[in-house]
């Protein structure tokens, strides 16, 4: 990338990058342009605002957007990764990828602008979907199913573009709003890889690494490509149908690699019919090389989804209560 090797003049904030260049590859915003309203969501990947940004383009208002603040305390590593991290992002453009808006920089904090999801994650979401007492959920299979579709156009803009997410799970999807038109998105591109989850592990001392959603080659070997992307996306197919479970129920960590390593795999999920199951089973075989690809997975999936339009109807009760309670 042209603004690592650097001509220009170089900045106090880091030799590495050659700022002259950076304006044109990512948006730097002033800070005077921002208002920050409130906090809409706070948990390990730090703190995400909702706020105001003034004189966008062609419109009239301000368009509200996401801000995330990266701890003015935070470590030159995490910084560097904030800044490599930015300008990957920006070079993306899907609609089910978020959108990167800009950095703004002062002297004590990093803000990232993003657009604005206000649906929250894809894993709470379908957690509330679960049925309370004989209310039929405001899902049917074909919205869980479009949440995956949509993921997956995702995944396949990344995979066309060579790009490994390394974290895809449904707690890094976002929802632009909960109702009927909601779309999914990926998010969260490894920026909080480092910052201490529930769902990460330290395998003898590395990184934090969310086992239950890699595949052996990844925690064994530490070898990382699109299909380990596939791996996670099979995961998220599992985690949707059922409403939000934690994969490898009452296992840890070291367990759970153990069990995988040895060809075990998580359950069908009641509401999932056999072929979407073994559309999750096909993305968690041993031989990367044997996993679809994220063509396949999209393709796939709007086929099931066409095929019966009985998935129309809401989930009801009797078929799933057992499952979820
Ligand atoms: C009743 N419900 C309660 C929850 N609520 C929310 C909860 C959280 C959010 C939220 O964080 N929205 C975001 N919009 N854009 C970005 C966001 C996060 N980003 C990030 O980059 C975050 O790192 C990230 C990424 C993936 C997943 C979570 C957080 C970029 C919105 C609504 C709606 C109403």
């Amino acid at each position: 990338t042209p603004f690592l090797s650097g001509s220009g003049g170089v900045s106090s904030i880091s030799p590495l990058y050659d700022w002259s260049q950076i304006n044109d590859i990512i948006h730097i915003i002033p800070r005077n342009k921002i208002t920050v309203q409130r906090m809409i969501g706070k948990g390990a990947f730090g703190e995400v605002y909702y706020g105001l940004l003034a004189d966008v383009a062609r419109l009239q208002t301000p368009l509200p957007v996401a801000i995330k603040m990266l701890p003015s305390l935070c470590s030159e590593q995490s910084k560097s990764e904030f800044f490599v991290e930015a300008v990957l992002l920006s070079k993306l453009r899907h609609p089910n990828i978020v959108k990167f808006l800009g950095i703004s920089i002062d002297e004590n904090s990093l803000y990232l602008l993003l657009e604005l999801m206000e649906g929250g994650d894809l894993k709470s979401f379908v957690r509330e979907c679960r049925l309370n007492g004989d209310v039929p959920s405001k899902v049917s299979i074909y919205d869980l199913l479009n949440l995956c579709i949509d993921v997956a156009k995702g995944c396949e803009y990344l995979e066309q573009n060579r790009f490994i997410h390394r974290d895809i799970a449904a707690r890094n999807c976002l929802l632009s709003e909960k109702g009927p038109n909601r779309v999914a998105k990926i998010a969260d591109f490894g920026m909080t890889k480092n910052v201490f989850r529930t769902n990460y592990y330290r395998k003898n001392g590395k990184a934090m690494v969310p086992v239950k959603w890699m595949p052996p080659e990844a925690f064994h070997d530490g070898v990382f490509t699109t299909k380990t992307d596939v791996w996670g996306f099979g995961i998220i197919l599992w985690e949707v149908f059922t409403l939000g479970r934690i994969p490898y129920p009452g296992k840890s960590n070291n367990e759970v690699m153990t069990f995988v390593a040895k060809g075990g795999r998580l359950d069908k999920p009641d509401q999932c019919s056999q072929e979407t199951y073994s559309l999750m089973c096909n993305c968690w075989m041993n031989k990367p090389e044997d996993r679809p690809n994220f063509r396949n997975i999209t393709e796939e999936l709007i086929q099931i989804q066409k095929n019966s339009d009985l998935l129309k109807e809401r989930i009801t009760n009797e078929k799933i209560s057992r499952d979820y309670n």
